[in-house]
């Protein structure tokens, strides 16, 4: 695969052999209907594996649980089995009472007709999974979906007669928990909800989902149902206790993948730098991991092998696969057919025509945005490429999960993209082939999210006192007294109750904690493209953005923050788009607080006021076209931070002038950008001016001059946050950050760190315990780079609001060495 390669790239920095298995099988369980198993096996299924007869088990046998293994190793089956065999049961039973073959009332014994509900969390996934349940055509299962794409003609049908409804929060959230009377039958009925791909819930999202779940059980219980939870989740930490905190029941978990895997070789690829490109500030540019990734799938492909590559964006996916097909049309024409990209947006059927295309090496090379990740049936491929980290371990495993076929020895090549969390992890393989994949972070008792779920919940039922503790007790009975006091709710002896006529789910939008929406609409048509959350809506549609929808590429002509609109026409620009910033903060109130010598570190709430001021032209190469400044209005967001002071005297100056120079007013500044672990190492000097004072120099200090501090603490910030995806499942998208050389609140220098939601979703607290892996992965991801003065894979940030200035890489780094001498000198 290197062979193309000029002689003084070495872009391979790490290689490991991951060995194969073989399956291990179980019996059909005994309790499994015949007609189910007689399906089953027509598609296929030989016999079930370990793992999932113990998981259908626990789902049959009324134990919530949560099956947490590895890509294609049958987790559908898992709960298939068991909420097949109950509503083949079911019917059984109803059948032969109307049939008069059994004495009134039904036998002891007998199973009640039953229902079951399915989640998923996009409706293409919801579809192929109810295509595959449809295709086994067992006796007396009506299985339907219920979304917004069923025709309204149908919805009464499904009402009445579905036995297994297939939605997704949303529609559960809107249309289905906001009429649950319309459903009573259906819910009285409801013995299994099953939540697939449950590791998607995380953040915002999660903490409703979480929530919503939580009416779920309420609204079944009032109905008289106590249904089981099943719950399909990839491989993560703590599979239990996360679906546990998910659902508000306990869940017991299987985790032993007992499906075959064939062998791997992981290898992790760095784009070298290149001379003849310069980026922001003169920084050098490496190669684009898009245009690496499309050489070594034409590579991949000229030897014959299947290969899939995913890259983040979907025009990135569509520029992969063009790259990679030019390459071959100069070096094997014949080839080039065998190349095609992939993204959402495609029709099943079309998907269908695809998957069936790369399995039978009829095509040899896609390239695919995530829309492959879920509930997509390819696995055994000869070869994946990743141009990019994913964001999260979970997913790496994911993707990465389709190479593998039995006998042969698959290939999975991970190349970095110019960001401080995927150099750190080319140079770190352990942080990535030898960690347990992350739990997903979220946190229900944000206000911001409990609020409106809580209004929904009171508009559904009222509240009974000991429902309170569902909702999180404490936090839940704040939440009310503030929906009180807006006379949303009234407080009376049994409980709270709804006082307004309205329902409050419409307003509520489960994808996001901001009010309403910004709609994106096509200027010529008239045709709404898509809704941006307000809080980011001068971030992702400031005018002159460039903004991609289904593959299709738009440039926006108007913001109307008034009336919500954002216009935009189609245009396939040779350039992206990045927004320029100003941010301060404030701390409003401080949470947890440790001192350790000098440095301090805290969690709390702050307010952070930004303001769009500008945004860059790139080319695809990195290199800067342009600044055009813009003039949007100051937003301010309330949320949870991290933050850690460093002294004065530790910096390594007098604290005389702390001043930070360009660093915004008041002493504050932003950046934002993604993240990695462990490492302790010698404090290295990253360029040749190095950061030491020598002579006065405190004890474990940093050694910097006073003008130093800024840059330095800048581009610490710019990689920690690009670092924290790493411990809390965030994107560095999720997340902000401001330093500054002196800061009024903390009165010393001091990096934030915060939620970009909010109320936060858990990330700052994810941060602030694990601050020492955290700051070291931070510190070693800094030195990894082989970069003299900082360059976008180590300290610039692609979404910084001062254009990357000042940056201090080695400064950085003497900080960064500093405060974790003083976390680990003076830590218990
Ligand atoms: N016991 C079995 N024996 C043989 N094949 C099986 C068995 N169980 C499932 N399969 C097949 O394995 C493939 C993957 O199954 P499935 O899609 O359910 O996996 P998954 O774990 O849900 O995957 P993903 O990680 O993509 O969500 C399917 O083609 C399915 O038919």
């Amino acid at each position: 695969m290197t062979a193309g390669i000029p002689a003084r790239e070495h872009p391979v920095t790490h290689v490991a052999d991951l060995p194969g298995r073989a399956a291990r099988y179980a019996e059909w369980p005994s309790w499994a209907d015949p007609a189910v198993v007689a399906a089953l096996r027509d598609c296929g299924v030989s016999a079930p594996w370990a793992h999932q007869t113990e998981a259908a088990s626990h789902a049959y046998e009324g134990r919530h649980v949560v099956i947490s293994t590895g890509t294609a190793s049958g987790k559908s089956l898992a709960y298939q089995l068991p909420v097949l065999s109950r509503l083949a049961a079911g019917e059984k039973a109803k059948a032969s009472v109307r049939g008069g073959r059994v004495a009134e009332p039904p036998a002891r014994g007998a199973a009640p007709a039953v229902t079951a509900l399915y989640l998923s969390p996009t409706k293409a996934l919801g579809a192929d999974q109810l295509r595959s349940v449809s295709s086994l055509d067992v006796p007396g299962v009506r299985a339907a979906s219920f979304d917004g794409d069923t025709p309204m003609a149908e919805r009464d049908w499904v009402r009445a007669h579905a036995n297994w409804v297939f939605t997704n929060p949303d529609m559960l959230h809107r249309g289905i928990l906001s009429a649950h009377g319309r459903w009573a039958t259906f819910f009285r009925r409801l013995s299994c909800v099953v939540v697939d791909e449950c590791h998607s819930y995380r953040g915002v999202f999660g903490s409703h989902v979480a929530l919503l779940l939580r009416r779920l059980r309420r609204v079944a219980e009032h109905y008289g149902a106590s249904p089981v939870f099943v719950l399909a989740s990839a491989t993560t930490a703590s599979p239990a206790s996360f679906a546990s905190r998910l659902t508000g029941v306990s869940c017991v978990a299987v985790t032993e993948d007992a499906s075959p895997r064939g062998a791997r070789t992981v290898a992790l690829w760095e784009p070298p730098l290149l001379d003849e490109l310069t980026g922001e500030n003169g920084a050098p540019v490496r190669r684009s991991a898009g245009a690496e990734t499309s050489r070594i799938l034409a590579d991949l492909v000229l030897e014959g092998a299947r290969s899939l590559a995913f890259i983040r964006s979907r025009r990135g996916a569509e520029l992969a696969a063009l790259g990679a097909r030019r390459i071959l049309s100069e070096v094997d024409p014949s080839l080039v057919e065998t190349v095609a990209a992939y993204r959402s947006g495609y029709l099943p059927e079309e998907r269908r025509a695809l998957e069936g295309a790369l399995l039978s090496g009829r095509l040899l090379g896609v390239a695919t945005t995530n829309a492959l990740e879920l509930g997509v049936d390819i696995a055994g491929l000869d070869a994946v490429v990743l141009a990019g980290y994913p964001g999260t371990l979970a997913s790496f495993w994911q993707q990465a999960g389709r190479a593998g076929r039995s006998g042969d020895s698959a290939l999975v090549v991970f190349v970095a993209r110019d960001d401080p969390l995927d150099t750190y992890l080319v140079h770190h393989p352990a942080a990535l082939l030898s960690r347990p994949v992350e739990t997903a972070v979220l946190d229900p008792a944000n206000p911001y999210v409990l609020a409106p779920q809580l209004a929904c919940a009171l508009a559904e039922l009222p509240l009974t006192l000991p429902e309170l503790e569902v909702f999180g007790g404490a936090a839940a009975q704040e939440v009310l007294a503030e929906l009180a006091e807006q006379k949303l709710v009234r407080r009376r002896s049994s409980g709270w109750y709804w006082t307004s006529r309205d329902r409050p789910h419409a307003e509520v939008g489960i994808r996001g904690t901001g009010g309403e929406q910004i709609a994106v609409v096509e200027s010529d048509s008239g045709r709404m493209l898509g809704t941006v959350d307000p809080g980011s809506a001068c971030f992702a549609v400031h005018p002159g953005a460039v903004y991609l929808h289904q593959g299709a590429s738009y440039v926006v002509d108007e913001l109307d923050l008034e009336t919500g609109l954002a216009l935009v026409h189609a245009e396939n620009p040779d350039w992206t788009t990045t927004p320029r910033e100003v941010v301060d903060i404030s701390v409003l109130s401080t949470q947890e607080k440790q001192d350790y010598g000098g440095v301090s570190v805290c969690l709390g709430e702050v307010a952070v006021t930004s303001q769009v001021v500008g945004y860059l032209r790139r080319r695809p190469s990195g290199e800067v076209i342009d600044h055009t400044p813009l003039d949007l209005p100051e937003q301010s967001l309330r949320t949870r931070a991290v933050w850690y002071t460093v002294s004065a005297e530790l910096l390594g100056s007098d604290g005389s002038d702390g001043s930070d120079g360009e660093v915004g007013t008041g002493g504050h500044r932003v950046g934002t950008e993604s993240a990695g672990p462990v490492g302790t190492g010698e404090e290295t000097q990253a360029d040749g001016r190095g950061p030491v004072r020598e002579g006065g120099r405190t004890p474990g200090g940093a050694g910097l001059v006073p003008a130093r501090v800024p840059g330095a603490l800048h581009a610490a910030e710019h990689a920690a946050i690009g670092l924290l995806p790493l411990f809390a499942t965030c994107d560095r998208w999720d997340i902000g950050g401001v330093s500054t050389a002196w800061h009024e609140d903390t009165g010393e220098a001091t990096v934030f760190v915060h939620d970009g939601h909010p109320g936060g979703a858990g990330f700052a607290e994810r941060g602030y315990a694990a601050i020492v892996p955290w700051l070291a992965a931070t510190r070693e991801a800094i030195v990894s780079c082989e970069c003299p003065t900082g360059c976008p894979s180590c300290v610039q940030s692609p979404k910084c609001g001062n254009g990357n200035e000042p940056l201090d890489k080695a400064g950085a780094v003497a900080v960064l060495g500093t405060v974790l001498g003083a976390l680990r000198q003076h830590g218990t």
